[in-house]
């Protein structure tokens, strides 16, 4: 049997399998179809970007692996992000950081950034459907050594991430309004310290009045730009205190909310929390007073936050929430990965794949029958559902719908890509 006639007949089986259980198989590929996931610009060159002097990741950030290949001025990493476009069905979204933009006038700093030096990666994204999502970059840069930016006691520095801030965000805006889809303008800062601080009040105080400050500035319609708050736990070299913590952060969201201060919603981010908290977990807790939230699909691994996504438990659990929960309508899902030990256009493509496919499986799971379950107090059906339901054929479906995407089915596009990496990767001079 050929390689079509197989994946055909897989998909026909299973369609029968899950219509057994009540699950309309083509109207859910049809929506799946529909949802964007937002691809990490920071996988792509290890965070360097294209100011005109790259620091490379700092600030509690750290990328591991000095796999050949990285592409030095924004052509080339255009060129690897199309090549893995290429491999990727579905809808994506590019998550940009503010340095990787373009054209910056000489003496400029982080805050005077505009939408003048994003436009080719708007021009580009119109010509190539995709949307694109952006993140302030308050590390590598001399004002973020202390550890300190908007919360930082010293007035200069807060102020300059302050205007940072500002400035990305109606950045943001711009690129929302030009492409006609949200932006989301996420706000991960590092601030935090490696020991114990004398005064934990002061600087969640300060940080505190700077997102007032940021997010008072203007008031930018939701059909452009959600602010996304990003918690985190700890970074190596910030390890007895974070700022930004997920207390602080939940409360800040109630806050803006109920003075109509900015956009705010909360990114979970799987590798935030303490490795057995679960992010999932969150998600109803969090969606009971929001009406969007922001999911930073990961794979945290003891204290690195940022392997690339595969289909683990986690990442099956967070899907399988977001979907149980009814939330799939109100999520951004982001990918949030960086590896420069493997080549970077891979990382790019198993990650996102493998994202989708996730996604994809739990979009298909009977849920309704789990819920009833519940309701009826049967848990032991519960659990035998739950059980039988990771087994069901999501993959015949993932390889149907690849197909039908005329995009590579399995392991399929790592040979053009082993080509490309001699023939274009590994002839750069960047390392
Ligand atoms: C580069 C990103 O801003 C970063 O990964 C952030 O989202 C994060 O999760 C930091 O740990
Ligand atoms: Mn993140």
């Amino acid at each position: 049997m050929n390689r079509e006639a197989r994946i055909q007949q897989a998909y026909e089986n299973a369609k029968e399998v899950y219509g057994g259980y009540g699950v309309e198989v083509e109207t859910i590929l049809e929506k799946f179809d529909g949802i964007p996931v937002s691809i990490p610009c920071w996988q792509g060159d290890d965070i360097v970007g294209f100011e005109p002097k790259g620091a490379g990741a700092s600030g509690g950030l750290t990328v591991t692996g000095n796999y050949p290949g990285r592409p030095g001025n924004p052509e080339e990493y255009r060129m690897d992000l199309e090549k893995s476009m290429s491999y990727i069905p579905g809808r994506i979204k590019v998550n940009l950081h503010s340095i990787y933009g373009e054209n910056y006038e000489a003496g400029i700093d982080r805050d005077e950034y505009a939408s003048r030096h994003f436009s080719n990666w708007i021009a580009w994204a119109k010509e190539k459907g995709v949307g694109l999502d952006m993140n302030a970059t308050t590390f590598s840069h001399p004002y973020a050594e202390s550890g300190l930016t908007i919360s930082n006691p010293d007035e200069n520095i807060r102020q300059f991430w302050i205007r940072h801030m500002q400035s990305v965000r109606e950045i943001s805006e711009d690129i929302g309004r030009e492409l006609g889809q949200v932006c989301v303008f996420n706000t991960w800062v590092q601030d935090g310290m490696k020991d114990m601080p004398a005064n934990r009040m002061k600087y969640r105080e300060l940080m505190k009045q700077s997102f007032d400050e940021i997010f008072g500035k203007k008031q930018i319609s939701t059909d452009y730009v959600y602010d996304a708050l990003e918690p985190k736990l700890f970074a190596v070299g910030v390890e007895s205190y974070t700022v930004g913590s997920n207390d602080f952060y939940l409360s800040y969201h109630g806050h803006a909310r109920a003075k109509g201060i900015g956009n705010t919603i909360l990114n979970l981010d799987m590798g935030h929390f303490h490795c057995e908290e679960s992010a999932a977990d969150k998600i109803s807790a969090v969606m009971l007073f929001s009406d969007r939230f922001m999911a930073h699909i990961t794979r945290g691994l003891r204290w690195d936050s940022d392997h690339v996504v595969i289909n683990d438990e986690k990442t099956n659990d967070m899907m399988r929430e977001i979907v149980r929960c009814g939330v799939l309508d109100q999520a951004f899902f982001g990918t949030d990965y960086f590896d420069a030990s493997i080549n970077r256009v891979a990382a790019w493509t198993i990650g996102t794949r493998a994202t989708q496919r996730a996604l994809l499986t739990a979009m298909l799971e009977p849920v309704r029958l789990l819920h009833r379950a519940e309701e009826d107090g049967d848990y032991t059906k519960r659990l035998m559902l739950m059980d039988e339901f990771r087994s069901l054929p999501a993959n015949a479906v993932w390889e149907y719908y690849c197909l039908s995407k005329e995009k590579a089915v399995a392991t399929e596009w790592l040979a053009d890509l082993k080509q490309y990496e001699k023939d274009v990767m590994f002839k750069r001079n960047n390392s």
